[in-house]
């Protein structure tokens, strides 16, 4: 089948396309699902209602500041030209598979029958020892939507609980990740600004209490640049390998935010306050072998044999006694555990209030407005 890029969706022909009685029967399926999909799922399954039932985007794209209706034209105008037929059966089987993993009951699943992500933006896989998160979304730089950090943390959890012995983070495409999505504040719930800003600083600390606890060895393969959120965690990784094109940018400042994922705490430890000063405070952007230089990666390698040397080496890895490895985590990272978690929970504190200030709002709107990149 050929893909919709934007949507991660499949084309079929048109003798297995759904009939007008199966979309109508999902429309109402939809309504009736135990959990609450997420916003980017949500987004697709509008895109695709539209697309199915009027046609290709045929309205004027709503202003800028307009974020919600901007964010919904974006996603009807993605599927392009796509026929009303294929837009029905991609509609389907979307709720079909909503409905099927709402349904999934044991989520310590072993890894063959693992309880996959809620869209694809999230693939994990398990092989060789090696349970493996891959973020999945290159059109967007692997930014992190609502969605993907609730995936991810199903996956820490699953993981940790799964045979394999090692677990790796990495990233699809020429990106390993671009850090938050700028958009997830684009969703203004019901209760506002305060409410969104209160709701994204409990899934922070939820996120990053997953790596501050993670039981096992946990291993970055940062397969391009990092931005945000992606830098700050790697400070909770074991070990970080990096391609020789990646590089690690903070730009916190620019954002009008401030330091999350303990970075506060383990940058300092790691390169020393002046060098974390620089990247948390003035937003410099570290090359690989800089942040190799300052105990931030591990190791880098040239782009045109990384994943080879890497995933080489990580086979080899995987294969030592898993509850060595496992103990020998908890010893060196038991000794500061209790310190972690109080950082995350003043660093997620903290961000609430930044999330509501001026200077991230107009940072935001600048980013969407296309009138800033970093
Ligand atoms: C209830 C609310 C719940 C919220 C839950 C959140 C809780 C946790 C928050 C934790 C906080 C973390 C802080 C951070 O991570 S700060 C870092 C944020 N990231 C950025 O500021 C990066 C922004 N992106 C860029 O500057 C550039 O895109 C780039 C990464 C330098 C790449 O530039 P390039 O020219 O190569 O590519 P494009 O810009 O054309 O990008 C391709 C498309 O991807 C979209 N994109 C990329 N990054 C992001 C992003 N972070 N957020 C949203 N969209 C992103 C970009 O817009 C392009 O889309 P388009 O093709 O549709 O135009």
């Amino acid at each position: 089948p050929l893909q919709v890029p934007a949507l991660g969706l499949h084309v079929r022909g048109p003798a297995m396309l759904a009939s007008q009685k199966d979309f109508n029967n999902a429309v109402s399926q939809v309504k009736l699902l135990k959990e609450d999909p997420g916003n980017e799922v949500k987004l697709k399954l509008y895109a695709l209602y539209k697309q199915a039932t009027e046609g290709p985007c045929n309205v004027p794209k709503p202003g800028m500041l307009d974020f919600i209706n901007k964010t919904k034209w974006d996603a009807w105008n993605a599927l392009g030209s796509l026929s009303k037929e294929a837009a029905r059966q991609n509609y389907v089987d979307l709720v079909s598979r909503l409905s099927a993993s709402s349904e999934s009951p044991s989520p310590e699943a072993p890894a063959a029958d693992r309880k996959q992500p809620e869209s694809d933006s999230l693939v994990v896989t398990s092989e060789d020892g090696i349970t493996t998160i891959r973020l999945n979304r290159p059109a967007k730089k692997n930014a992190l939507t609502t969605q993907m950090y609730h995936d991810i943390i199903a996956a820490l959890q699953a993981a940790s609980k799964d045979e394999s012995a090692i677990t790796v983070l990495t990233g699809s495409g020429d990106y390993y990740c671009s850090g938050n999505d700028l958009t997830n504040f684009t969703h203004l719930p019901a209760g506002g600004l305060e409410e969104m800003a209160r709701s994204a600083a409990a899934l922070l600390r939820d996120f990053v209490n997953c790596f501050i606890d993670f039981p096992k060895p946990l291993v970055a393969v940062v397969n391009g640049p990092a931005v945000g959120i992606s830098v700050t965690i790697l400070g909770l990784f074991d070990v970080v390998y990096a391609t020789d094109r990646a590089s690690f940018h903070t730009p916190f400042s620019h954002l009008g935010q401030s330091p999350e994922g303990c970075s506060s705490y383990t940058f300092p430890k790691i390169m020393g306050s002046s060098k974390a000063a620089e990247m948390l405070l003035f937003g410099k952007k570290l090359t690989a072998q800089e942040a190799c230089a300052q105990g931030l990666v591990t190791e880098v390698f040239p782009d045109g044999t990384f994943q080879k040397e890497v995933w080489a080496r990580l086979k080899a890895y995987s294969k030592l006694p898993p509850n060595a490895m496992r103990i020998s985590k908890q010893i060196i990272r038991n000794r500061e555990k209790e310190k972690l978690h109080a950082v995350n929970a003043e660093e997620s504190s903290v961000l609430r209030e930044r999330w509501q200030s001026d200077e991230c709002m107009n940072a935001i709107a600048s980013f969407l407005s296309r009138k800033a990149k970093l």
